[in-house]
């Protein structure tokens, strides 16, 4: 097709002339085979235009680029009926589409005119493309009829509502630079991938949440100041970029990675790209694993304690080498455990006793201050932490949980092994303590019957019960994926029953039983291999759990890590052998003087590692504590065993001495604790993390067998007064005697 062309010269002012349109028409697309392709397109930019009448005749265009002229009248538009696509932005157009409807028009480009209505475009159904930036617009109307409008381009006029757009299959809307302050009316545009509302008045991102292709929004410079909106976006998993430079939640402390945290497709936002760190750091900030909460919670109390005056626990430490008995039972809230706990410390109470946490909960009915928890009010809780108190905290259900180091030493001054329970955040932060419990998981395998359980209970709300009901599982993960993590696993659907299994197992632990004596109870292996209570699978754990000579051997991943560490010389083992060998006999009552000597030795000893170090004071109320250093020299030390030193940490012995020196301690008055203040030492929380984990790698979270040296003799009993000979190694005995040492 050819277009017959009038070629007059002549030019008057602001009129396109024929000679002008010859000059800048084109035909664009014709195939190499025919005309049947062709493509009329006239641009004409630039030109300071005024007049364009005279393309009334051209009735073939079919793309039309006038921009930057200054054109008031488009009507020669109405004699293009093939036209598809018209550029008449930057001109001084104030009608809005007046002219005849081509019939195929898809693209219009109007901005930069001085349009300020919009009108009905129903008879420009074909719409496909239009822009209408830099005009003076206040609402969106007109196009309902537009059904196949993707690309809208309203920026920079006076439009302060979205509205008129409904089932629109809109994929990009730019919106920027009006006067909008409500993300609204746009749930129906399910098409839309790109949303430019950038330089309005928004504050909030709902609005947005319907829209599931979305992939690229830009909110810079409006008014958005808090990061919880960017949760409005949390189900747009398409939501690959966005910005919300200029807005004053940048001001917020680590908005960028609390909105990585909640928007984790982003790829880019601010205009910068995520990185993988920043990823990770979000996660472990804000939804941390289970072990970098502990990590973080032991280096809190560690950092916490290590600022304390360091004073040697005297009812704890009966020697370096001996791990201070506990037994942790374990398991989702209300499972029983609090109840097996107090009975087991009942009938065994020999051997154990209850060791009550800290709580910032109140009391249920019936609950005594001190008999199950200690209940305190927030503000003690935290002096608590600060003073170093505890072994480790956890919050639960919006309140604090901790053991402090008094309620373990309270129990060991008493010569019993310290009986506790507590939620598997605080297993992972015993785990990095030098405490080495076992662990009883007491899981319930009948869910519906927990619940009932936990209504019959009537202190928990919906919410709590599906917290508990979910941990279940995550407890169940737990021991799927690291084998060992527990040392026994007892189901306990039925609590009776689950007291005789546990009873059963704890006299094996004793040693008061044969192994292999199960009998009827039920107990799991700690690899999950089965629920069923065999006398078989007991006896597997009996074999593990009665062999107390050796701490590692207390469960399967310390065994596991031991492996790992560098293997012992053939010297250390000797020497290890004849001092195990010389704790045996003493338990067995060869030798308890051989044993007793050794043991004695090792008291006052100074810490023998960082992590011996942290075996610090926790309050005031530690009568029992003596600062390092400060302890009478023991008469019946004797220097003339290596290996004794070896064993009882004599290398170190040393440095406490400095400590000590340094505290001026040598006056013989106790300990000053007085809180620490990390206001004053420049440090908050994140800081401390920050310092723990640069300049204190040494002391970040390791397991008990990479801090202790495995070629260390383990566990040995306690001497003399040994009534309970394979309870593991009781501190001293006091209950009964040595009262000197209460002061
Ligand atoms: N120091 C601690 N560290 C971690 N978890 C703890 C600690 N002390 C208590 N818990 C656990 O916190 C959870 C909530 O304790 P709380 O006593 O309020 O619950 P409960 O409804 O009485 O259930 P339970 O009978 O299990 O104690 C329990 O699972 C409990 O074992």
């Amino acid at each position: 097709m050819t277009q017959s062309i009038n070629t007059t010269t002549m030019e008057n002012d602001g009129e396109l002339t024929e000679d002008e349109v010859f000059k800048c028409l084109s035909i664009l697309g014709q195939s190499a085979t025919g005309l049947q392709h062709t493509y009329l397109c006239l641009s004409v930019p630039g030109r300071d235009l005024k007049n364009v009448s005279i393309l009334c005749n051209y009735i073939y265009l079919q793309k039309l680029e006038l921009p930057y002229n200054k054109i008031k009248d488009l009507s020669c538009v109405s004699h293009m009926p093939h036209l598809i696509v018209l550029d008449a932005s930057h001109n001084q157009l104030t009608d809005f589409f007046e002219f005849q409807p081509p019939k195929n028009l898809k693209e219009v480009n109007f901005s930069h005119n001085q349009m300020s209505v919009m009108k009905d475009l129903s008879a420009y159904s074909s719409l496909t493309k239009l822009i209408l930036d830099y005009n003076s617009f206040s609402a969106i109307r007109g196009l309902e009829k537009c059904k196949r409008l993707s690309h809208l381009s309203l920026t920079h006029n006076n439009i302060s509502r979205i509205r008129g757009l409904d089932h629109l299959p809109l994929r990009k809307l730019y919106l920027t630079g009006n006067v909008i302050q409500k993300i609204e009316n746009l749930q129906t545009l399910r098409n839309l991938q790109v949303l430019d509302l950038s330089c309005n008045r928004i504050q909030s991102l709902s609005g947005l949440q319907n829209l599931h292709l979305l992939g690229n929004i830009n909110l810079e410079s409006n008014l958005i100041s808090e990061v919880k909106e960017a949760a409005h976006l949390h189900d747009l998993i398409l939501l690959r970029e966005m910005n919300l430079l200029r807005n004053p939640v940048q001001d917020q402390d680590d908005y960028r990675l609390a909105v990585i945290f909640l928007l984790q497709h982003l790829i880019i936002l601010d205009q910068h790209t995520v990185t993988a760190e920043e990823k990770v750091s979000a996660v472990n900030k804000y939804d941390p694993p289970l072990e970098v909460i502990a990590a973080r919670d032991h280096m809190t109390h560690l950092v916490y304690q290590l600022m304390q005056p360091q004073v040697i626990f005297d009812s704890t430490l009966p020697s370096l080498d001996a791990p201070y008995p506990m037994l942790v039972l374990t398991g989702p809230q209300a499972c029983g455990k609090r109840e097996l706990a107090h009975k087991l410390c009942q009938e065994f109470s020999d051997y154990f006793a209850y060791g009550a946490c800290h709580t910032t909960r109140g009391p249920y009915y019936g609950e005594e201050d001190g008999s199950d928890y200690h209940f305190v009010t927030e503000e003690e809780f935290q002096n608590m932490i600060q003073m170093g108190q505890f072994v480790q905290t956890m919050q639960y259900g919006g309140h604090w949980y901790g053991l402090s180091r008094e309620t373990i030493e309270r129990v060991a001054r008493e010569g019993l092994a310290c009986c506790v329970h507590m939620e598997l955040e605080g297993v992972y932060s015993l785990k990095n303590s030098y405490f080495e419990p076992r662990y009883i998981l007491l899981i319930p395998t009948v869910v519906d019957n927990y619940v009932c359980f936990l209504k019959a209970r009537g202190f928990y709300s919906n919410a709590q019960m599906e917290t508990a009901v979910s941990r279940i599982d995550l407890y169940s993960k737990i021991n799927r994926e690291s084998p060992g993590f527990f040392d026994n696993i007892i189901p306990c659907d039925d609590r009776a029953e689950a007291y005789q299994t546990l009873k059963q197992l704890v006299k094996e632990y004793l040693g008061l039983e044969e192994h292999g004596g199960g009998g009827d109870s039920s107990s799991v292996t700690p690899d999950n291999t089965s629920t069923n209570a065999t006398g078989e699978l007991l006896a597997a754990n009996t074999t593990e759990a009665t062999d107390l000579m050796d701490s590692y051997s207390r469960n399967y991943q310390n065994k596991i890590q031991a492996q790992m560490t560098p293997q012992e010389t053939p010297a250390e083992m000797a020497s290890n052998h004849r001092r195990q060998q010389l704790i045996r006999e003493a338990l067995s009552g060869k030798s308890p003087g051989a044993y007793a000597e050794l043991f004695q030795r090792s008291a006052p000893t100074a810490p023998s590692s960082l992590a011996s170090q942290s075996r610090p004071p926790p309050g005031p109320s530690s009568s029992q504590m003596r600062p390092v250093g400060l302890s009478a020299p023991d008469p019946d030390e004797d220097s003339s065993s290596e290996e004794s030193r070896a064993s009882s940490g004599l290398s170190m012995r040393s440095s406490a001495g400095a400590l000590s020196a340094a505290q001026g301690s040598d006056t013989g008055s106790g300990p000053n604790i007085e809180p620490l203040d990390m206001s004053m030492l420049g440090q908050d929380q994140d800081s401390l993390r920050g310092h723990t984990d640069s300049g204190l790698t040494h002391d970040a979270p390791r397991s008990v067998s990479e801090r202790v040296s495995p070629t260390l003799p383990s566990s040995p009993g306690r001497p003399g007064a040994n009534v309970k000979p394979v309870l593991p190694p009781i501190p001293s005995g006091r209950k009964t005697n040595d009262s000197g040492s209460k002061q």
